[in-house]
């Protein structure tokens, strides 16, 4: 399989706090968006930050494209667009004013591209920026990302604060990018909906740890979770769940392939999953005591 970006063991540790990148490794196949999740505080914005050479990493291996970051051989940097929640210009730029700037800076810059980005998202080209709402800044920040024809995207809670209208538009964004399979996303995000929406595959992360990697197919088809009482919980494997956690009486064990699980208890009932239901699941928010 072609990889848009491969991390692997990669450990950052910060000082003065216990928190730390614990050997983060996950892949993106190209044509793919991955959506990360994770309670906050868990690490997504530390790992991108960390891929993106924004804080320096202690030890692992970051590739784009089968390229490192840092090598000089390539420059990696021009196909790779980041959306942050916020646009680091001088507020009193002009759309037109930042368009100037970014065409000297990336050569492989659109202006026809960009300009018809801002008429899609109803972004004045001649108002200051500081003028514009959230929605219209991530817009605009999408906009700036497209146009230097990047290749992969990485956004962290680019869609966090806006609408429901604002947000499927840009979700459609990209669907239509990734619709070229040279393409390819990174999408931190606490709206486990949008992300259900549009990805392929999930990674979660904890406490600085990936713990589950999975195909949202998977997730959301094959994935499952068992409700039980405790009699009924005691007769299963440890191999035949991921975790489990106890909710009054009843006991709630997330499985990864519902169809043979309930072949073997019928009994049990079974309820198809959401990544909502299985993020507390996982992240051992509960264990039976
Ligand atoms: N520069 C830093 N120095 C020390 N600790 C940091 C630094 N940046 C982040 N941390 C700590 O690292 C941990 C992970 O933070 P991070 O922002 O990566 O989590 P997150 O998953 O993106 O959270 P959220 O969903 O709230 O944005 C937190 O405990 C945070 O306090």
């Amino acid at each position: 399989m072609d990889y848009a970006l491969k991390v692997e063991n990669l450990c950052k540790v910060y000082e003065n706090t216990d928190f730390k990148l614990d050997n983060v490794t996950f892949s993106i196949p190209k044509g793919s968006i991955l959506g990360f999740v994770g309670k906050n505080g868990a690490g997504k914005s530390s790992t991108i930050n960390a891929i993106l050479n924004i804080i320096k990493k202690n030890s692992g291996t970051v590739k784009f494209f089968g390229y490192d970051m840092t090598d000089d051989a390539i420059s990696i940097k021009e196909d790779i667009g980041v959306v942050f929640d916020t646009v680091n210009f001088n507020q009193d730029l002009t759309a037109k004013n930042i368009e100037k700037i970014l065409s000297d800076i990336y050569t492989n810059w659109d202006k026809d591209l960009f300009f018809s980005y801002l008429e899609k998202f109803k972004i004045p080209s001649d108002k200051k920026i500081k003028t514009f709402s959230r929605g219209m800044t991530m817009k605009f920040s999408i906009s700036i990302a497209l146009s230097h024809k990047a290749r992969f995207l990485i956004l962290d809670e680019a869609t966090a604060g806006l609408d429901p209208v604002v947000r499927e538009e840009i979700l459609d964004t990209f669907l239509d990018f990734v619709e070229d399979e040279n393409n390819s996303i990174l999408i931190s995000s606490h709206i486990s909906s949008d992300l259900e929406k549009i990805a392929d595959y999930i990674a979660v992360i904890d406490d600085g740890k990936i713990i589950l990697t999975e195909s949202k197919d998977a997730l959301i088809y094959e994935y499952g979770i068992a409700r039980m009482k405790r009699n009924d919980f005691d007769k299963l494997q440890k191999s035949e769940y991921i975790s489990y956690r106890q909710r009054g009486l009843q006991i709630e064990a997330l499985i990864s392939d519902k169809v043979s699980f309930s072949k073997k208890y019928p009994n049990i009932t079974i309820d198809v999953t959401s990544i909502d239901e299985i993020l507390p699941l996982i992240t051992k928010g509960e264990q039976i005591k």
